[in-house]
């Protein structure tokens, strides 16, 4: 199986609402977000490649436009989580790029969360 990974940057705020009052993350805050977009193939095409890393570019102005410099909690209708962010890239990428293998979304330098299909075998 071949692997690729590209990785991507913005920065946003959010608030947990869904957590108990009084848990820092609860009120408004900010992270420098990493999203890391991996894709796998059994093969390559006739260049070599999974998919050309340029033609991710899309993701990036996806990202820009949606997501850089927004509150998550208006950009999203599910409680903006670490978790909530990778699932919904994750399927963003999935419906353009078949190859979209999973989606790890950090927003601190010590955690991040991954959305990854469980595979079917
Ligand atoms: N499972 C999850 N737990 C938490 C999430 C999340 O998305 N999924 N998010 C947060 C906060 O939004 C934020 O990420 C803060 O995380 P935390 O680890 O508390 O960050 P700190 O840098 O302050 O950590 P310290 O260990 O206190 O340095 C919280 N939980
Ligand atoms: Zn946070």
């Amino acid at each position: 199986m071949f692997r690729i990974c590209k990785e991507f940057h913005f920065c946003a705020s959010h608030s947990l609402e869904t957590l108990p009052l009084g848990h820092k993350c609860a009120g408004l805050h900010g992270h420098n977000y990493i999203v890391y977009l991996e894709l796998e193939s059994e093969t390559l095409d006739e260049t070599g490649f999974i998919i050309d890393f340029h033609e991710l570019s899309a993701f990036k102005d996806y990202i820009d436009d949606a997501f850089d410099h927004r509150h998550l909690n208006d950009v999203m209708d599910i409680p903006p989580t670490t978790e909530n962010v990778a699932f919904h890239f994750y399927t963003w990428c999935k419906a353009r790029w078949p190859q979209t293998s999973a989606v790890r979304v950090s927003e601190t330098p010590k955690t991040w969360a991954e959305y990854r299909p469980k595979s079917a075998a």
